[in-house]
């Protein structure tokens, strides 16, 4: 995918659900499916935690849930892991702080493909985006299960600070956040919301997916 331009990525990090088969208490490609017929806008495949597929297996299960994607035009992203996104032809990849540094993933990639970074603060934001990330994954916004190594709640602030520097990349907010706490996200000045457990965790994936869309459709700008 990508040529896009920065308000095409705008509308595709509107409702980015996250997820590998960690997260999933079904078949991840059902998860995945119910989640796109709730109108997921971009996915990321994050095959880490407890239990994690590896090798083959994790190859496999990624071209699957790709297939899925491409299916439905959704961009398919991989968490953290370089050689999976080449090897799968992604869309992009989604890298943090503590991965391949994003400016040698950006020379790695080419300018075709995604770069997604996670910024924690403002100089994090500000050097993700001197690096040449596509966008920013601001969190933890709220407390989050998630993720064993998450760093401090940041709340919405972090996103004001980031918009009131005058940074106007793409960016989501990520961490603990639902249906009844995502309006503020928006509000700080977010383009959407990331989000595994609300989603993956949900009884019902696609009501849950299709309650994130209406939400960011009614707070979004
Ligand atoms: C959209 C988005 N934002 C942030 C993250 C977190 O990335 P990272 O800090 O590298 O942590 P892991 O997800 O790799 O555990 C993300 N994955 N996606
Ligand atoms: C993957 C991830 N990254 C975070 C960050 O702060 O960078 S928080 C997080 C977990 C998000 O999961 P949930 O929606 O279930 O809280
Ligand atoms: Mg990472």
């Amino acid at each position: 995918m990508k040529q896009i331009d920065s308000d095409q990525l705008r509308d595709l990090l509107k409702v980015y659900f996250i997820m590998g088969s960690a997260n999933c208490r079904i078949a991840p490609a059902k998860v995945l499916k119910e989640a796109v017929a709730g109108g997921i806008t971009m996915f990321q495949f994050r095959e880490k935690g407890t239990g994690a597929l590896t090798a083959q297996v994790r190859f496999n299960l990624g071209r699957r849930l790709q297939k899925i994607c491409r299916a439905n035009g959704v961009p398919f992203i991989v968490n953290d892991d370089i050689d999976l996104a080449i090897a799968l032809d992604a869309d992009g990849i989604h890298v943090g702080q503590d991965d391949t540094p994003a400016l040698a993933i950006r020379q790695l990639l080419g300018e075709d493909k995604i770069v997604g970074v996670s910024a924690h603060s403002l100089a994090e934001a500000q050097q993700a985006i001197a690096d040449g990330a596509d966008y920013l994954g601001i969190g933890p916004i709220y407390p989050t299960s998630s993720k064993e190594d998450a760093r401090a709640v940041r709340g919405t602030s972090i996103i004001k600070e980031i918009r009131n520097s005058g940074i106007t990349i793409p960016l989501v907010g990520i961490g603990g956040i639902t249906v009844h706490n995502a309006a503020p996200v928006l509000a700080a000045g977010a383009d959407g919301i990331s989000v595994i457990s609300a989603i993956a965790g949900a009884e019902d994936i696609t009501l849950a997916a299709r309650g994130f869309v209406h939400e960011v459709n009614s707070n979004g700008s």
